[in-house]
């Protein structure tokens, strides 16, 4: 963004800086106040994989490369002929449920992250279903017991890594999501030990009652875990002035942290998604579809998640959420594992070369499957597979399984509001893919909505910080941001058809389960 010759400054104008840290990449944006990215910088990072169905992440390395985002992002901006003092506020969004655990002296991370979609959990998983009052934490949390919560990681860490047991028996093991992780260290550590977390990412660890806000004392005995041995960050509003406390180091030095979400909670806010009945779905590694319900949470009764869609003022508001725990990381299998593409935008490219999936349907279960299914021991299936079956088949299967899950949380979000969506608005990497899009258009026979500019999440998060210092002060200000040059994708077959092919995918559903 800009040429490489420095500018004169302009006049000083406000702009928000927003870091957000998602499962493959992390990136620093910089709004301006008409909610415009004017400078951003990006880096991927290492995904460790040491077993079947393991999914690691460095702290450490998630730390710097915040950092040297931050440089990047910063750098650009000051070439443009802005000065870095215009940056009033950083907001923080972040992958949600991945879990990082520390020692609370030395701020030491005590093992790598472990990732959302990781499935060790499986085993253990199983076993906590069994314990009296499994079938009661969904009303007190929102959430069903499954390998994808912080919870299960949690407990696996302290069963199973020596150093991790001992500094809980010492009292001394601090436990976050990323997003608190990422807050204690921007502010120093163990130095300031600024150590909390917001309401809608605490809302996705299983510890915190979902009407409360509060840590829960039924949930955590159930797991068994004992709070004078475990240090949990405080839970606190997605955006306020002062408890994310300050930027320590580096060219955003003293720069207030004011905004903090879970990024799916984050992109419903960069969607604008401020009234009950708006929904978004987000096609970033896996894909989230959250609809807003209001200031009381709704408890599924069909598959799906209830979770905090933002609280500003101390008001919560409430999303209903379908979780699919594969989608952009399908399309990364197809390039990094099968050498079928070179990079993600090829896809659309190979899967034109047919016309249709030529009888494939492919479950993409490499994490089991969530929503609405939540069938912890599917394994990724192709069915359908003849002589016939070329890459284009695979690749437009492939793009179709998120379509198709979609389609499924649809289905359920309409049972459990008792209302169907005119549209969906959709963002995130995959939705780059017109074909993706216009097959989410068939296959939910109503039109998708794709806003100009797709950092959706990074906006949410700079629009959290932002309320915070006053850049902005209404919902009313906001509602222009991110609404010119929409592309819309209408449904183009009929509703027999459309019922035909999701008939051939729920039957491929129940066939991928118990393999092993
Ligand atoms: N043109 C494209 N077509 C299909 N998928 C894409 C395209 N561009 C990016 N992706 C997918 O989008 C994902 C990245 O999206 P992003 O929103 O950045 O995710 P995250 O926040 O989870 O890191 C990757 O998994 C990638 O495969
Ligand atoms: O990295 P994303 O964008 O797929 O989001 C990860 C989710 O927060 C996991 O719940």
């Amino acid at each position: 963004m800009g040429d490489s010759t420095p500018k004169k400054l302009t006049v000083q104008e406000s702009f928000v800086g927003s870091i957000d840290q998602g499962t493959t990449s992390t990136r620093f944006l910089i709004f301006n106040k008409e909610g415009e990215p004017v400078a951003s910088h990006q880096i991927e990072f290492g995904q460790f994989y040491p077993n079947p169905g393991w999914h690691e992440h460095d702290p450490v390395e998630i730390i710097k490369s915040i950092e040297s985002c931050i440089e990047g992002a910063v750098e650009a901006f000051e070439i443009q002929g802005h000065s870095a003092k215009a940056i009033k506020a950083v907001g923080i969004t972040s992958q949600r449920e991945t879990t990082v655990v520390w020692d609370a002296d030395t701020g030491e991370p005590l093992h790598n992250a472990i990732v959302w979609t990781d499935t060790r959990t499986q085993a253990l998983v199983r076993r906590l279903k069994t314990r009296l009052g499994a079938d009661k934490l969904q009303d007190l949390c929102g959430l069903p017991l499954s390998t994808y919560p912080s919870v299960a990681k949690l407990l696996w860490l302290i069963e199973n890594v020596p150093k991790v047991s001992e500094a809980y028996e010492r009292g001394k093991l601090s436990f976050g999501t990323i997003d608190a992780w990422v807050v204690y260290n921007l502010n120093g550590g163990p130095k300031k030990n600024v150590f909390v977390t917001d309401s809608t990412n605490a809302s996705r660890t299983m510890f915190m009652n979902i009407h409360t806000l509060q840590y829960d004392e039924q949930l955590l005995d159930f797991f068994r875990i004992d709070r004078k041995k475990l240090q949990l960050p405080e839970i606190t509003r997605s955006s306020h002035p002062t408890a994310y406390g300050t930027l320590t180091t580096g060219v955003l030095s003293g720069v207030p942290i004011t905004g903090c979400l879970g990024d799916q909670s984050a992109a419903l806010v960069g969607q604008k998604g401020f009234s009950p009945g708006r929904a978004k779905n987000t096609y970033g590694t896996g894909c989230f579809l959250l609809y807003h319900v209001g200031d009381k949470p709704v408890i599924s009764k069909h598959g799906l998640l209830t979770t905090v869609a933002y609280d500003f003022d101390g008001t919560p508001q409430y999303a209903l959420e379908g979780s699919i725990a594969v989608a952009g990381s399908s399309v990364k299998f197809l390039q990094n594992n099968l050498n079928f593409i070179e990079s993600s935008k090829e896809i659309s490219q190979l899967a034109e070369t047919v016309p249709d999936s030529g009888g494939c349907v492919f479950v993409t279960a490499f994490s089991g499957l969530f929503a609405p299914y939540w069938i912890d021991d599917a394994l990724g299936t192709i069915f359908g597979i003849t002589h016939y079956t070329q890459k284009g088949h695979i690749a437009r299967a492939t793009l179709e399984a998120t379509c198709f899950q979609t389609k499924a949380i649809l289905d359920s979000m309409q049972k459990d509001s008792g209302k169907a969506l005119a549209e969906l608005a959709v963002d995130g990497g995959m939705t780059n893919s017109d074909l993706c899009m216009q097959t989410q258009a068939d296959l939910i026979g109503i039109p998708v909505e794709r806003p100009r500019m797709l950092e959706t999440t990074a906006l949410g998060a700079a629009i959290a910080a932002g309320f915070a210092v006053g850049v902005w002060e209404s919902f009313d200000e906001l509602k222009n941001i991110n609404t010119a040059d929409m592309t819309t994708f209408v449904p183009k077959i009929d509703a027999a058809e459309r019922d035909q092919r999701f008939g051939k995918w729920e039957k491929a559903v129940q066939m991928c389960k118990g393999w092993v």
